[in-house]
């Protein structure tokens, strides 16, 4: 079932951020809708991951916020973000999110114990994301003993599993082949759908990209408008 709504879940307004005396971000500005997914494009050193730590309150911008649901997060205090972070936003990486020690089903349990649960809930309710990912039956796997695609299909299921309002993922295909990136795009898109997260994908790869709802391009510091999945570029 598709979410839509008219309220952005999160919005960026001008921000700018600069490292030393290096301008990344100039006045970027940006609307994130609950249930659809966006790519943010633009070339190496363009500032696409600094705008994913802003969104998501890892980094403070220099100047302009950041709101969910329209609260202004660099408002809060570290500990109050912190634990927005870990109630309403899942993160995937690349690679190497996983606990190397650890089976698939603690890995994925994990946020879900560190929120508080009980270890037997936790496990419970995380083993309910293994069939849906395509994962059954590699529940007692540790990362080393799977493959890259099933290994980020364990991320997206921790990822998921404290049902957050918004998925950050940054280059999550970037270590795997074409058919595989596919196949964990098709599955982090269906997710967002299902779920009514927010899906935000900062990725150099079109093809990813065109998984994607809309996309926005990092061009000088700021972001052009974006781009809805079928108009032409
Ligand atoms: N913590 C930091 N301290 C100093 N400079 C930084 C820091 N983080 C990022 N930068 C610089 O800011 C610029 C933008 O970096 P960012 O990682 O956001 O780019 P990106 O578009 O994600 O790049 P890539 O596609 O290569 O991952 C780069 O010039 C980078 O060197």
């Amino acid at each position: 079932m598709q979410t839509t709504s008219k309220s952005p879940i999160l919005t960026a307004r001008n921000i700018v951020k600069q490292f030393g005396s290096a301008p990344v971000l100039q006045n970027a500005s940006l609307d994130i809708y609950p249930g659809r997914a966006i790519a943010i494009m633009g070339p190496s050193g363009s500032g696409k991951s600094t705008l994913l730590h802003i969104l998501s309150g890892i980094l403070q911008p220099d100047s302009g916020e950041v709101l969910f649901s329209g609260r202004a997060i660099q408002a809060l205090k570290e500990a109050e973000r912190t634990a927005l972070r870990r109630s309403s936003f899942g993160f995937v990486f690349q690679s190497g999110q996983l606990l190397p020690e650890l089976p698939a089903l603690e890995n994925v349990a994990l946020p879900l114990i560190l929120g508080g649960a009980k270890v037997d809930a936790a496990k419970q309710q995380a083993a309910g994301y293994f069939s849906p990912l395509g994962l059954a039956g590699l529940e007692n796997r540790r990362p080393g003993e799977m493959s890259g695609g099933q290994a980020q299909r364990v991320a997206i299921a921790r990822a998921l599993v404290t049902r957050p309002a918004v998925l950050f993922a940054d280059e999550p295909t970037g270590a795997l082949d074409a058919h595989t990136s596919h196949e964990v795009m098709t599955l982090l898109c269906e997710a967002s759908r299902h779920t009514g997260a927010a899906l935000v994908v900062v990725t150099h790869d079109p093809e990813v990209a065109h998984s994607c709802d809309s996309t926005v391009h990092v061009r000088e510091g700021q972001l052009t408008a974006p781009i809805a999945k079928g108009e032409t570029w």
